[in-house]
């Protein structure tokens, strides 16, 4: 088996007596999307930075492009490319410069410096604001020329703590095209986010961090199977016919159907039914069936899979138990 991109093994820190990684475990296969999640406080920036040679931990190993973190620290640093939540551009400068400055960082030979330069401005879509001061930028340009100036050393490992936090949506799928392409060229992607929706889109592997530990960590499949939640709607719009269907469901014994108790006022969200179910369309069709028998016509009937959200939401509550996360299963 060849050995992962990145890993960690007992991952363990504290500051002061607030103990915020508690023993984390993770690994990376080389070429994949890693995305670690975790509410605000969990201790993401924290792996990042101890992962990226950033910070010490107190205790674990680690292992990052086949080096040692303990002894080889420098080998490290040479492998990957960090971007953080705060922008390592030069606003006083423009994007060409910055660039040029990376390069000059990484000890390129000056022509060298100036095509890596030209064909990274050119690929996130910043040749034409080349010349202008990087403080002229929106926030999603100097995003992509922070990005840019990560992959000025050509790493094949990249950290992106929260690359999309506080960009629009257009400019969050660019970051997305983006985080693919360097995916397909083969560069490993440690990615933290706070948008479920990226963790989906993007990561092969998703761990959840909460309690200091990892809660969970499989695909985004796999997460989502770990909660239930998949149910149908249906909404009515008047209480008669709403109270119609509760009975005819209540007769039929649908086991865990979410019933409202007999008599209760309904409310605007108590015309609403749920019914646990997989969303297969073999038993959206025994319901629709069944509804048609009974003469129920619901006024919306929506079906709702489990997402990140449940997932997030069900792992991460106060007093959650941990998941012991299971045998990776690719
Ligand atoms: N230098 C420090 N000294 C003391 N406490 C710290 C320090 N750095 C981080 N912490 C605390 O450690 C915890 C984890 O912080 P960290 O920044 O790793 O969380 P995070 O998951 O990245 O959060 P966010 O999503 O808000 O960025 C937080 O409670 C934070 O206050």
């Amino acid at each position: 088996m060849t050995e992962p991109a990145i890993s960690a093994r007992g991952l363990r820190k504290s500051y002061g007596d607030k103990t915020v990684l508690d023993g984390v475990d993770l690994a990376v296969p080389a070429g994949t999307v890693f995305s670690l999640l975790g509410p605000n406080g969990a201790g993401k920036t924290t792996v990042v930075k101890i992962l990226s040679t950033l910070l010490g931990a107190d205790a674990g190993t680690v292992r990052v492009g086949g080096h040692d973190l303990a002894t080889d620290p420098q080998a490290i640093r040479a492998a990957i490319g960090v971007t953080g939540q705060f922008s390592a551009v030069d606003g006083l400068i423009t994007g060409e410069e910055n660039m040029q400055l990376m390069a000059d960082l990484h000890h390129l030979p000056r022509r060298k410096g100036r095509e890596v330069t030209a064909e990274l401005l050119e690929r996130f879509d910043l040749v034409e604001a080349a010349k202008k001061p990087a403080s002229t930028y929106s926030g999603g340009m100097k995003r992509r020329l922070d990005i840019a100036m990560t992959l000025v050393g050509g790493p094949r490992i990249i950290f992106l703590d929260e690359p999309t936090t506080g960009l629009d949506p257009r400019s969050r799928h660019g970051m997305w095209e983006i985080i693919r392409e360097l995916v397909s060229g083969g560069v490993t992607v440690f990615l933290t986010t706070q948008y479920l929706e990226e963790a989906d889109q993007l990561a092969h592997r998703i761990a959840v961090l909460h309690g200091g530990r990892i809660a969970a960590e499989g695909t985004a499949e796999k997460l989502k199977r770990l909660v239930p939640g998949g149910h149908i709607r249906l909404r009515f719009a008047h209480p008669q016919a709403y109270e119609a269907a509760a009975s005819a469901l209540r007769a039929a014994g649908l086991p865990r159907t979410r019933l409202p108790a007999r008599g209760s006022s309904p409310d605007e969200e108590a015309l609403t039914l749920r019914i646990p179910s997989d969303g297969t369309q073999r038993e959206l069709r025994a319901l629709l069936d069944w509804l048609d028998a009974e003469g129920i016509e619901a006024d919306e009937f929506t079906v709702h899979t489990p997402d990140l959200d449940d997932v997030f939401f069900a792992l991460t509550a106060e007093g959650a138990v941990p998941h012991q996360p299971e045998e990776a299963d690719r």
